[in-house]
């Protein structure tokens, strides 16, 4: 399958403070690749990594088989990069901004993928940006993204600023543009119930380095939440297998990619005193905070 971003060893400081080390990561053709992580974990900056406003201290990041620091205008005009969901220009009105930036891309604009999303919204094309909401505005930065009809969509935070129901609308649109277009996408966002119905794949970062790198649906079918009675007042032993373990009262929280039976022989193994033992499943979000901890 082809490659169309390619990160390797990716390590950055700010100063003397180290982000990360060593971080790599291919995001083939056609995927959707949502990145996770809490607060300052270095999201942003690996965003601004591969849109090449940053150099790393070391590593490689190429994008369509080229170095991201040194691609030739032409092929950077198929990335499509939305920073923190932001327009400039916004005295101008919906449709003065599509014309302005029509004549970046003039072979590849599709201004009709802007005005699809201009009508969900229900603005007019006179409106101006200035006197639009937050959450529109961000939607027009998207719209705009679209139209570009880049093969590759980094989209920082995309969520900013939407309420439920547009961030819906907005999840559901790129789905099913991302898929018939085949179009390669890279996001972030805190909002996880959202990555779940629109990622194929997820990279969670924690401080310093990548905790998990997996298909969503193997993340899925493979965390577990497990809670059990024990004494108040008991702590497990750490171990590798069983994440950010927590006791309120008498019941013991913890996730683990083990399933039951090698979670029960390993709990024996550790001689936890537990009892009433269950084991569940759980959504992206609960997977997400189970395995990065909760602050
Ligand atoms: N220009 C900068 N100079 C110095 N430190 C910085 C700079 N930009 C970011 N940092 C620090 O680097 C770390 C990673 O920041 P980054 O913005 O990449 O995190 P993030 O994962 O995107 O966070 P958030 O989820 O809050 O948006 C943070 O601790 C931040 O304070």
């Amino acid at each position: 399958m082809e490659n169309i971003i390619e990160c390797n060893n990716l390590t950055h400081y700010y100063g003397k403070r180290l982000i990360y080390e060593n971080l790599s990561f291919t995001v083939p053709k056609g995927r959707i690749l949502g990145l996770l992580g809490k607060n300052g974990t270095g999201k942003t900056t690996t965003i601004n990594i591969l849109s090449g406003y940053l150099k790393p201290r070391s590593g490689q990041c190429a994008i369509f088989g080229q170095d991201i620091q040194t691609m030739a205008p032409s092929l950077r005009r198929n990335i499509g990069l939305l920073i923190e969901g932001h327009v400039q220009y916004q005295f101008m009105t919906i449709q003065q901004i599509e014309k302005f930036y029509s004549a970046f891309y003039p072979k590849q604009w599709k201004k009709e993928a802007y005005y699809e999303l201009m009508n969900k919204l229900k603005v007019a094309p006179k409106q101006r940006i200035s006197r639009m909401s937050c959450g529109q505005r961000s939607q027009v930065a998207l719209g705009l993204i679209l139209a570009q009809n880049p093969e590759l969509l980094v989209l920082d935070d995309f969520s900013l600023g939407l309420d439920p129901g547009y961030r819906r609308l907005f999840v559901d649109y790129l789905r099913d543009y991302a898929r018939s277009e085949n179009k390669t996408v890279f996001l972030t966002s805190h909002i996880i119930q959202d990555m779940e119905r629109l990622i194929d794949d997820c990279i969670i970062m924690d401080y310093g380095k990548i905790l998990i790198q997996q298909p969503i649906k193997e993340l899925l079918d493979n965390v577990r939440r497990y809670t059990c009675t024990v004494p108040e007042g008991y702590k497990l032993p750490e171990t590798d297998v069983f994440y950010h373990p927590s006791v309120i009262r008498n019941t013991l929280e913890t996730y683990s990619f083990l399933q039951q039976p090698e979670a029960e022989t390993h709990l024996k193994s550790m001689q936890t005193p537990y009892s009433n033992l269950k084991c569940e499943t759980v959504n992206l979000e609960d997977a997400f905070i189970g395995l990065t901890g909760k602050y």
